[in-house]
């Protein structure tokens, strides 16, 4: 599931003029943030006026589309109280439950509460919730309801297969949000009789790539409808036919004038102007008269070639100057010079983009070109990034002693970005069973595929693996590799309440967790969408002196340039390639593979970046 996205509108003549006096908005804004894994908010204050609170609901659900709208202030029985009537004025569908939850549970806190008027409800695909203005009130109402917005958006955005998995995993007492989670059944307080060597084999990095293939090919092919402007980047899953033709006129491609090329060089009279846009004129042109056009206007029947302006001269214009009346062609036209005619670039039923295809930003024009709005994808599947460790701090947080900065989980949701991926923040999993557990559980609600970084190694709280193996009887497919950087890589797979789930255990260091990544899931979601054979293109660099002394081969950041003076790529060391250091990955668009041994004089590296 992607973010959930919130708008909190805060209705108040006061916060208006003075917005520092808000202190329920930002408060509600860090109750939101705090109740779900995954959340964008955009914040706003309004005067209370029905008009400028109405602008804004309908803004937030039809333009932006926002999964929940949370107002807070206007509620009540003043005379300048008017959020509930323009809540009113917008909602198509009322949810007075939600209001009833609310006043239900307020009222054991005060009496007061029987005096809230808020009106709750849904438009479109989007929750409108009015809440009290004041801070504690708004915050308290809102704990009484966080735990059911996840199924109610599930609901709305016709998301059916997470409705059911929260259904089933639904804590009847609520609370956070509504997934139930039981403690691990891991134990981790007998370390001296750990084993102390990993009982996993080595497996070479193709072996593992090609079970992580076997595992990601899809066995179904789901497909859904996108919208055309929505569909960069994914797989077509239908070939797209063009049932118009393109252009569906006769068009001029220049500026100047529509003849009949038999009537030569030589004057001709000025009959009509038809300009871009124009409905299409419907007198037949005669021999001697010309119509004045501009490019991509459509032709008049009986012209069948196009002159332009260059090619011509004034002979006679109106007395005031502004009108040509005569002009001659200097040239004598061609037959069917500068005319696109009917299909000339489209044909209508003609087969326009392939399925299997990717579609790129010219496949979105030629969609929008041929009206077709709405075209059928192969499904993406959803994915979540977990970081884990009980050093790891969220990195707008002051540093506590002993504690890191969480780059992982950045650099992993970045670098899907980048290959168009979209990923769900599911937060930080602590070194401890229970906390593991209770994180993976929520990710495995919301995705199906999951990516973890760091507590894979042999450490003592590195127990992630038989967290997956003991709660969630995963399989555990390699969990080490021949690789430098990358060693301790796990791949998994389970069955999660009758879902199939991916699980990548990326290494900790923050090199290794991005070459991993970049490695194994970039080309396991192509193969996931039906995107077969996708493959980092690999480039024979001669003359690399790179040298690895480790007996794992090392994937060795580099950055490949054209180097003109040579007529060849070149690529040079990013320099330390110490896994920890993350800035051997910055500037990088290569992986040199470098075996043991001295450097050969050609290197395979693989190109996972643009060209500097
Ligand atoms: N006895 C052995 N120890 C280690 C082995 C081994 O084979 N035997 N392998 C080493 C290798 S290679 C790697 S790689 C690391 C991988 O360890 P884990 O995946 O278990 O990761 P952690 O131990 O949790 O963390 C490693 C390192 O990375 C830092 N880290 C973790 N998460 C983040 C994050 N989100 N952002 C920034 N940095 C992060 C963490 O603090 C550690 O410094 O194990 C070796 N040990
Ligand atoms: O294999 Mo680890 O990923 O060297 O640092
Ligand atoms: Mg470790």
């Amino acid at each position: 599931m992607a973010a959930l996205t919130f708008g909190i509108l805060t209705v108040s003549d006061t916060c208006h003029r003075d917005p520092k006096k808000d202190t329920s908005g930002p408060s509600l804004k860090e109750q939101v943030l705090k109740s779900y894994s995954s959340v964008r908010i955009i914040q706003q204050i309004v005067p209370d006026e029905i008009e400028d609170i109405k602008s804004v609901l309908l803004n937030w659900s039809d333009e932006q589309k926002y999964n929940v709208i949370l107002t807070t202030g206007g509620t009540g029985f003043s005379n300048r109280d008017v959020t509930p009537e323009a809540t009113r004025q917008v909602i198509e569908k009322e949810a007075p439950g939600l209001s009833y939850a609310m006043i239900s549970n307020s009222l054991a806190i005060t009496k007061m509460a029987m005096l809230s008027r808020a009106v709750c409800g849904v438009r479109g695909k989007t929750m409108i919730i009015n809440l009290p203005g004041s801070k504690k009130g708004a915050t308290e109402c809102f704990g009484f309801i966080k735990s059911c917005i996840p199924h109610a958006i599930a609901l709305l955005t016709d998301q059916k297969d997470l409705v059911v998995l929260l259904h089933q995993s639904i804590q009847t007492k609520g609370g956070g949000d509504g997934i139930e989670v039981t403690p691990s059944k891991v134990k981790i307080d007998n370390v001296a009789s750990r084993s102390r060597k990993s009982p996993y084999p080595l497996k070479e990095v193709s072996e593992a790539t090609k079970i992580v293939l076997t595992q990601c090919t899809p066995t179904r092919s789901e497909t859904e409808v996108v919208a055309f402007d929505q569909s960069v980047n994914r797989i077509l899953a239908e070939d797209v036919y063009a049932l118009a033709p393109v252009p569906p006129f006769r068009a001029s491609i220049k500026d100047g004038y529509a003849v009949i090329a038999a009537d030569g060089a030589g004057p001709r009279t000025i009959k009509e102007v038809a300009a871009a846009g124009d409905v299409p004129i419907e007198d037949v042109l005669k021999s001697g008269e010309a119509i004045r056009i501009s490019t991509g206007a459509p032709l008049p029947p009986g012209a069948d070639a196009v002159v332009q302006v260059e090619d011509t001269s004034i002979v006679t214009a109106s007395p005031d100057g502004s009108v040509e009346v005569v002009i001659k062609i200097e040239i004598a036209p061609k037959l069917g010079q500068d005319i696109r005619e009917i299909g000339s670039d489209v044909a209508v039923n003609s087969l326009v983009l392939n399925k299997y295809e990717q579609i790129k930003a010219a496949h979105v024009g030629v969609l929008a070109m041929l009206g077709k709005t709405e075209v059928m994808v192969f499904k993406r599947p959803s994915v979540g990034v977990i970081s884990t460790g009980n050093e790891i701090g969220d990195p707008k947080e002051k540093l506590a002693p002993g504690k890191i900065r969480d780059a992982n989980k950045f650099t992993l949701m970045n670098l899907l970005k980048k290959y168009s991926y979209d990923s769900m923040d599911c937060g930080i999993a602590r070194d401890n069973p229970d906390s593991v557990k209770a994180v993976l559980e929520r990710a495995f609600v919301y995705n199906d595929v999951i990516i973890t970084s760091g507590g894979i190694s042999m450490g003592e709280f590195d127990i992630l693996k038989q967290v997956l193996v003991e709660d969630f009887g995963a399989e555990i497919h390699f969990a080490r590799v021949n690789m430098k950087p990358g060693k301790p890589t796990t791949f998994a797979t389970l069955t999660y309440h009758g879902k199939e789930k991916k699980f990548f255990g990326l290494p900790g260091n923050p090199v290794s967790c991005g070459v991993t990544c970049l490695l194994y899931i970039i080309p396991a979601l192509r193969y996931m969408e039906q995107c077969a054979n996708y493959k980092f293109p690999t480039i024979q660099i001669k003359n690399l002196p790179l040298v690895n002394n480790d007996s794992r081969p090392e994937y060795h950041r580099v950055q490949i340039s054209f180097d003109p003076t040579i007529g060849e790529f070149k690529a040079t060391s990013t320099g330390n390639q110490i896994s920890s250091r993350l800035n051997s990955l910055v500037g990088a668009n290569g992986l040199a593979i470098v075996k043991k041994g001295d450097p050969p004089t050609t290197l395979n590296v693989l190109l996972f970046d643009d060209l500097v």
